[in-house]
């Protein structure tokens, strides 16, 4: 199994270009199903998520051409199939964005029900139940949700008891193709849902609300081809700014979008951090050593769930005791053992993550157990005196195009080995 191996001590110094954003790419390729012509995809990621989606895809028949390493055409004329099955699904959650789209344009899908991972149980409840809203069937046999449709959906009204990201964005895919209007309340505001409507809407689609909690479809008979380029990757810019701040660093990230990190930025700035931007970059220059900051996770537009690890490990070595409190799920703390095991002072209480900053971080053979996990790992190891060596890396590729590549271009001493 590969493993990143890092001389930790090196300040980051230099320009990165940002990549497009995994939580975009995603939902936007499954709903490549929904035209009834090519679409042409650009500033797709190359991650493993978005292999594992487009072969998915090619399973249910809608097969792709590369144009490029980061642009595909999605041919969805060929789709013939309707299940996704337990052996892709099991490796990429985020397979459950098919239901909605194929569901709606197909009649029929079969796809299994992806199960817990590290970060929490994350039942998939809400999308069951809106899409039963809209006039499917749907049963759970065998660990395979199977849900049929006679026609095409109904229009309806869909009040979500949660805010969650993926359900609005499956439901807000299924609703373009459905007879009807559909308005989905308490909706999720994250910039990946606008990205997913722009898509949607550059396809003949009518959405409007996305980015507000109220979004209100109008379905039509059919969408036509495209192109559409990926929003950048806000998780993954914020990764490089913390990694910036954290090793004392000057860094600006390129081909980036500071509208949609605000959350960030506030408590990068509140670290010490210096931040100027422009319309699609952010320098970040770091003070000598980061103040401590305290985090509450939430649904967008606040903290987002998926930056707290890596401000862990900003905290970690920060000047002074700071907090991070998740939200969302229910164990995403499992880099706080390992930032233990290269000297952090992390004490958890609950949901809250305490930490005392310590004045320097040693290196230490440290285990990924989920993608953002790994992120704060590696910052952690890019900072620690000695050799770090980050293992089940395979979950850091899930959401990181290159991230050793980028790193080695900013000075970082890391190595990938096999
Ligand atoms: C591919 C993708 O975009 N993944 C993101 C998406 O995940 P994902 O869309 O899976 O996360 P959700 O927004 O759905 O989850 C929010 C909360 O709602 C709960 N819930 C969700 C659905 C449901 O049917 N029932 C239910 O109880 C979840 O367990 C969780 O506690 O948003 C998360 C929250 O910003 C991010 O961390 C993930 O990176
Ligand atoms: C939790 C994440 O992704 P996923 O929902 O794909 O597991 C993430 O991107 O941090």
């Amino acid at each position: 199994m590969q493993k990143l191996v890092i001389q930790g001590g090196t300040s980051l110094q230099g320009e990165v270009v940002i990549s497009g954003a995994k939580n975009a790419a995603l939902p936007i390729l499954m709903a490549a199903i929904l035209p009834s012509e090519p679409v042409t995809l650009t500033n797709v990621p190359a991650l493993q998520d978005v292999r594992t989606s487009l072969k998915l895809l090619a399973e249910l028949g809608v097969t792709n051409t590369a144009l490029g390493p980061n642009s595909y055409e999605i041919q969805p004329q060929g789709l013939h199939h309707h299940v996704a099955s337990y052996d892709l699904v099991k490796t990429m959650r985020a397979s459950i964005l098919v239901l909605g789209p194929l569901l709606s344009k197909f009649g029929e899908a079969q796809v299994s029900l992806p199960g817990g991972c590290a970060i929490g149980a994350r039942p998939v409840n809400l999308h069951i139940e809106g899409l039963r809203q809209m006039g499917a069937t749907i049963t759970v046999e065998n660990g395979y949700i199977h849900a049929k449709v006679d026609g095409r959906l109904r229009g309806a009204t869909l009040l979500m008891d949660m805010v969650s990201v993926t359900g609005t964005e499956n439901l807000m895919a299924a609703a373009t193709l459905a007879d009807g209007v559909t308005v989905i309340e308490n909706a999720a505001r994250e910039p990946e849902v606008v990205d997913l409507a722009r898509f949607l809407n550059a396809m003949g689609a009518d959405i409007r609300g996305a980015g507000t909690d109220t979004i209100t479809i109008h379905g039509v008979e059919r969408l036509h081809g495209g192109s559409y380029s990926i929003q950048p990757d806000r998780i993954e810019t914020g990764t490089f700014l913390v990694a910036a701040l954290a090793t004392g660093g000057d860094v600006t990230c390129r081909n980036t979008d500071p509208t949609m990190l605000d959350a960030v930025l506030k408590k990068l700035t509140e670290a010490g951090a210096t931040i100027t931007k422009g319309a699609d970059w952010i320098r970040l220059q770091a003070p000598t050593r980061p103040q401590p900051v305290t985090i509450v996770t939430a649904p967008h537009p606040a903290f987002p769930t998926d930056m707290q690890a890596q401000f862990c490990a900003l905290n970690a070595i920060a000047d002074g005791t700071g907090w991070v409190r998740e939200t969302i799920f229910e164990n995403r703390f499992m880099h706080v053992p390992e930032l233990r095991r290269m000297g952090a002072n992390i004490e958890l209480e609950g949901n809250t993550a305490i930490s005392k900053g310590v004045a320097e971080l040693t290196g230490a053979q440290v285990m990924c157990t989920d993608l953002r996990a790994s992120a704060s790992l590696v910052i952690a190891g890019l900072v620690a005196k000695g050799e770090t060596v980050v293992e089940r890396i395979y979950h850091i590729d899930r959401g990181y195009e290159a991230i050793e590549k980028k790193l080695q271009g900013l000075g970082a001493n890391i190595q990938r080995i096999a």
